[in-house]
């Protein structure tokens, strides 16, 4: 772990959650202890229906409050989507952007997760980056090299420690109980590190770079603390108080 980087641990609820999530999310706001706190950031990825209300539930926080996913444009005839402005508007931090889900499902490129990393700092938002491999990817020999590759289209020029967050996620580990070993994690957040400094210098060097995939209560401890991981993005396991709690304590 990069002992300078204050790591971030966030939680994507992806398409879960109701009104009544407020309360699981508010055993959160008063589960997280000031010296959890002062240790690493927590923040949650809401569904955008809920954004405006955990923002208030959550007042200063933390945790922080983030989207899952932005338009390109401001505001405009898009129908069902949602801008980086809004998400700011109704209290949010923090957007991720190219979630392999997005990706996937949507047809996402590179360049398109370029664009709307550029929207999110436009409305002041940190731009959660999403990278990662998919298993017939890795089992080619090939993750390093596609993780750079988009390493290198998604992120915008301008990109810094403080607008910019990078989640490596491999699909394969994605909701499924697999992670890749602490080794093929060092491997991989060591390339990231190496391609950011190179190309952003001392601001590559101090950017958080996330590890998601399978994040448990569990293994937390262990993936968090392989060098040049610097929190985590995690699923399933953030839709519960506990679970996300345990997953802070990694760092206690
Ligand atoms: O954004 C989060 C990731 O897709 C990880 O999801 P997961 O923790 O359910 O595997």
């Amino acid at each position: 772990m990069s002992a300078a980087i204050k790591p971030l641990v966030a939680g994507n609820w992806k398409m879960n959650g109701l009104k009544a999530s407020q309360a699981e999310f508010y055993k959160m706001v008063v589960g997280i202890s000031d010296e959890v706190a002062d240790t690493v950031d927590a923040m949650i990825c809401a569904p955008s229906t809920l954004t405006a209300l955990l923002a208030e539930k959550a007042g200063k926080g933390p945790p922080a409050i983030g989207g899952q996913d932005c338009h390109t444009a401001a505001s405009g005839a898009h129908t069902g989507d949602i801008s980086a402005e809004m998400l700011a508007d109704a209290g949010a931090s923090a957007v991720i952007v190219g979630h392999s889900e997005r990706r996937t499902d949507h047809g996402e490129s590179d360049a398109i997760v370029n664009a709307k990393a550029q929207a999110a700092w436009r409305a002041g938002l940190i731009a959660i980056i999403c990278v990662g491999e998919t298993e017939a990817e890795r089992k080619a020999g090939n993750a390093v090299s596609i993780v750079e590759g988009q390493l290198n289209a998604s992120i915008p020029d301008g990109a810094t420690a403080e607008n910019t967050v990078v989640a490596y996620e491999p699909v394969w580990a994605i909701g499924t109980g697999l992670t890749p070993t602490a080794a093929d994690v060092a491997e991989m957040h060591k390339a990231m590190r190496v391609n950011l400094e190179g190309r952003l210098g001392s601001e590559g060097q101090a950017m958080r770079l996330l590890y998601g995939g399978s994040v448990k209560p569990a293994n937390a401890r262990e993936l968090m603390s392989v060098d040049n991981v610097n929190g985590a993005l995690v699923g399933g396991a953030s839709l519960k108080a506990d679970d996300l709690l345990g997953i802070l304590a990694a760092y206690s």
